[in-house]
């Protein structure tokens, strides 16, 4: 088979050509041939060759040394970051982790030996050829994610494999092997060994996925989340977070009906701690956890008062809503559409008729309300007083005008 490489290819076939003019050996391999070959986005571009790092880091001006324990170099080529990795066994494994020290070995079939799944084990030289030395693009072609050889002695040699084998069966929606699936069921205990971040990342793409639910089920299926920190903790919520038709929710819905489904806000939180998200979508993710656990009956446009609807804001309202149906609604409600975005409605056009949407808008600030009352140290009082002419104005007790919302606090107790 020949297949035709587009400018996604080019800087791994200068750096290819270069290694091949010195006479080393050089393949693309891995994801990016097993992508290419599934016609999806092809993200790093990883190749294995003959050159042992030293003489990669030699042949290229610009080299960083991301990996030497695994005989990783990572080539910067016209502004591309091209891994190369040198033919090399996995030997020497401690604990099922990394191997301690890098054995290299010199053609591309031993290479393919040591790698995961057979789909992970297609090479393919700069002009395109494919080399299936593992049967893996037959794989491609039944869907499925196998080992390379016996899937005890890969689990072995690094326990994470097993949730990539999750990982990439959710991603790719592939069926895992029998054999190679019986494996994970007897080895899951070994990912006991593999480091949280590790973990996280597997975790992460699985939520990410079109199919999560496929991935969440197959954790569930094979033990995983049962038996392994830190799934262990909050299996239950994993069992019902499996029933949801979670393919219509946003990664930052999922994480948060997973967190709110744990039902101890601590233990929820602690949840999320573990699992390492990017700060910023962590930081989301929390916000709204917090949120859901505060007002977690709330599921009805109805049931929010109107100082309610001004203190929390439409987006956040929106977000209980659709927690709160989610949860409450069976699984085969076909009018869930339907009915969230008519107490979307609702809410929308309650808030359009308060005379204010936001306590920023109060026509008095905290600091003018400082200056007024010289005499108060600053402190909560501040906050308080916002609150009750805030209310006041929800409720059209005062209108949101400075000297009328000054005179009502005059009159009101405790402010004279
Ligand atoms: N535990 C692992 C990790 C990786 N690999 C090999 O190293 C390649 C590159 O690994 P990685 O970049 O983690 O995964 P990709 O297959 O490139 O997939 P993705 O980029 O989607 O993670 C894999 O294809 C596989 O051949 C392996 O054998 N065992």
């Amino acid at each position: 088979m020949k297949l035709d490489l587009d400018e996604r290819f080019s800087a791994g076939i200068d750096v290819i050509k270069r290694l091949e003019d010195r006479g080393y050996e050089a393949y693309f391999i891995g994801g990016c041939v097993r992508d290419l070959l599934l016609n999806r986005q092809v993200a790093d571009i990883d190749l294995c060759s003959s050159a042992k790092p030293e003489e990669v880091i030699r042949l290229f001006s610009r080299t960083i040394p991301t990996g030497l324990q695994h005989g990783t170099v990572t080539v910067l080529w016209r502004r591309k970051q091209i891994e190369v990795t040198t033919f090399r066994t996995e030997q020497n494994y401690a604990n099922h982790r990394h191997p301690k020290e890098v054995q290299f070995v010199s053609t591309l079939a031993e290479d393919c030996k040591r790698r995961d799944f057979t789909i992970n084990a297609i090479a393919m030289d700069k002009d395109g050829r494919i080399i299936d030395y593992e049967h893996g693009v037959a794989d491609l072609e039944r869907k499925q994610i196998k080992t390379v050889g016996h899937p005890e002695e890969r689990f072995q040699e690094d326990a994470l494999r097993m949730l990539r084998a999750i990982r990439f069966s959710t991603q790719l929606r592939f069926s895992i092997q029998s054999a190679t699936y019986e494996a994970i069921k007897r080895h899951k205990l070994l990912l006991q060994h593999i480091a949280k971040e590790r973990i996280s990342v597997e975790f992460q793409k699985v939520m990410q996925a079109d199919a999560v639910q496929q991935g969440v089920r197959l954790l569930l299926d094979s033990g995983i989340a049962g038996d392994i920190h830190p799934f262990s903790g909050v299996t239950s919520a994993f069992q019902s977070f499996s029933t949801f038709d979670l393919q219509e929710l946003s990664e930052k819905e999922r994480w948060v009906l997973l967190l709110f489904l744990v039902a101890d806000e601590e233990k929820a939180l602690h949840f999320l701690k573990q699992n390492m998200l990017p700060k910023l979508l962590s930081r989301e993710i929390r916000k709204l956890t917090k949120l859901c656990y505060a007002y977690p009956t709330y599921r009805k446009a109805t049931h929010f008062s109107d100082l309610m609807l001004v203190q929390l804001g439409q987006e956040n309202v929106f977000f209980l809503l659709l927690m709160n149906r989610l949860v409450t609604s069976p699984s085969n409600d076909y009018l869930f559409e339907q009915k969230l975005q008519h107490e979307q409605e609702i809410i929308r056009s309650r808030i359009e008729h308060l005379p204010l949407q936001a306590i920023e808008q109060l026509a008095i600030s905290g600091e003018e309300l400082a200056k007024l009352y010289m005499q108060r140290k600053k402190g909560q009082w501040i906050q308080q007083a916002l609150e009750r002419l805030l209310l006041a104005v929800v409720n059209r007790e005062v209108e949101n005008e400075r000297d009328r919302l000054i005179a009502f606090m005059m009159e009101s107790e405790g402010y004279e």
